[in-house]
């Protein structure tokens, strides 16, 4: 199994180019499953969710065509897929690939939709809490669905004459129910509302897609959706947002190093929260269109508490790379994880690094420490992967990293872009 090799203490130095959000790739590569024609998706990351997911949809007869095209000499670039389902062969999606990712369980939106049925196995994804689907189920209950739970399987059944057209006000946000139901709603009949909808730049991005196949999606971005059904989508071509949370896990490794780092073809509006939090702690960031500068010298940063919110707050998706900031920070950072339950599986690998961190329910104290030694560490899920990497990156001596698949799961030719920046880091076979 594949392995990271880090010899941390080097300070990184250059321009890192951001990749195709995986978080915004995932849905629109569902999306596809609503159309008989083309969708084709420029600027997709080289990811192992991208290539398990292209697997799900052709087992159910999607005609895949990814193009790994090469990547310029700044590393900018993506690839590009072309989804087919003009044929689809299949509305069920089997255990097996769904239960390696929780995006795979978003086809249950545009299935039901298209072809009145759709059976799904339950999602896997990070191991970071109980990840229910109650939400997806009472909502497209609500558009007429019946839905059974059987033996692992969410099977659901459009009313005859196909899903009706509902107010959906969920109880609390949810970005994966957001996606699926204004799928969904998409091809229903009347207009739909999604209220208390997630507000992420990922739902902007699968909603400008579907307009773009012919959807009249309003308000996406905003906590209320305004979907007006229509009877077909149609092919399209659309270019997936660039990743925020790449973005932000470089920025906190740029700090973390005490180098400099340019992070180019990004979209800064999108990271404002971590930008924040980041400027409080002492961290320079500069931003210029596309670009953010991030720099921190000498001086030491600054614990600085923060609360995981939805968005725009600060993120989840940084909440473990932000605690391996803090570790070495002056001070005593509070740290509150509100999204899931279970996502402080990192503390227990931070502490090999040396540093001190105590819990309190969905708390996380961190007491600054001076330094971090490198050390042998696993990674538990996607984002407590790269706060390994972060603290490698910024410990003394040698630091392996085992289970990096998880790693491989979410962030594009890691060890090459931060070895363009002078890090030091290797894949071990
Ligand atoms: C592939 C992808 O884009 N994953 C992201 C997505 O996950 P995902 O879409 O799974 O996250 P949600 O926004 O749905 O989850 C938020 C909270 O709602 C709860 N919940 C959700 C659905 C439901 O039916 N019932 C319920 O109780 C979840 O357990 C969690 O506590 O958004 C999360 C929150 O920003 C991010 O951390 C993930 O990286
Ligand atoms: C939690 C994540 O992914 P998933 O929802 O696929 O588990 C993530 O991207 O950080």
């Amino acid at each position: 199994m594949d392995r990271i090799r880090i010899l941390g203490g080097q300070p990184l130095k250059g321009r890192i180019a951001i990749s195709g959000a995986k978080n915004a790739a995932l849905p629109l590569m569902t999306a596809a499953l609503a159309s008989d024609e083309p969708l084709v998706l420029e600027n997709l990351p080289r990811l192992t969710d991208v290539r398990t997911l292209a697997r799900l949809l052709s087992e159910l007869g999607v005609e895949t065509a990814l193009e790994e095209l090469p990547r310029a000499g700044d590393g900018s670039g993506g690839d590009r897929l072309t989804l087919n389902a003009a044929n689809i062969t299949s509305t069920t999606a089997s255990y097996e690939l769904v239960s390696k990712m929780r995006a795979s369980f978003w086809v249950l939106g545009p299935l039901v939709a298209r072809f009145g049925e759709a059976k799904v196995s339950l999602p896997g994804g990070c191991a970071i809490g109980a990840r229910p689907v109650d939400l997806y189920i009472k909502g497209l209950e609500k558009m007429g669905c019946e839905i059974e739970l059987d033996e692992g399987y969410v099977i659901a059944r459009a009313p005859k004459g196909g899903l009706q057209g509902a107010v959906i006000r969920s109880p609390l946000v949810s970005v994966g129910a957001t996606h699926t139901l204004m799928m969904a709603a998409a091809l229903a009949k009347g207009v739909t509302t999604l209220e208390n909808a997630a507000r992420e730049p990922e739902v902007a991005d699968l909603a400008e897609c579907l307009n773009a196949m012919g959807a009249k999606i309003e308000g996406a971005g905003t906590s209320s959706i305004r979907i007006e059904g229509v009877e077909r989508l149609h092919g399209a071509t659309h270019k997936v947002l660039p990743d925020r949370i790449e973005t932000g896990s470089y920025a906190m490794a740029a700090a973390m190093t005490g180098g400099e780092v340019t992070l180019t073809g990004t979209r800064p509006d999108t990271i404002e929260a971590a930008l924040t939090v980041m400027r409080a702690a002492g961290v320079e960031a500069l931003v210029k269109d596309d670009e953010i500068t991030v720099r921190r010298n000498g001086s030491r940063l600054q614990a600085v508490d923060v609360v995981t919110q939805v968005y725009p707050g600060f993120p989840t998706d940084l909440q473990a790379q932000f605690m391996t900031l803090m570790t070495c920070a002056e001070g005593e950072a509070e740290i509150t994880e509100t999204i899931f339950e279970n996502r402080f599986m990192h503390v227990q690998e931070l502490a090999r690094f040396g540093a001190n961190i105590s819990l309190h329910g969905d708390k996380a104290i961190v007491h600054g420490v001076k330094k971090l030694k490198g050390a042998p560490v696993m990674a538990s899920d996607l984002r407590a992967s790269a706060a390994l990497v972060i603290a490698g990156l910024a410990a003394e001596g040698e630091t392996i990293i085992n289970r990096v698949y998880h790693l491989d799961r979410g962030f594009e030719r890691i060890e090459d872009k931060l070895g363009r920046c002078g890090a030091r880091i290797e894949r071990l076979k």
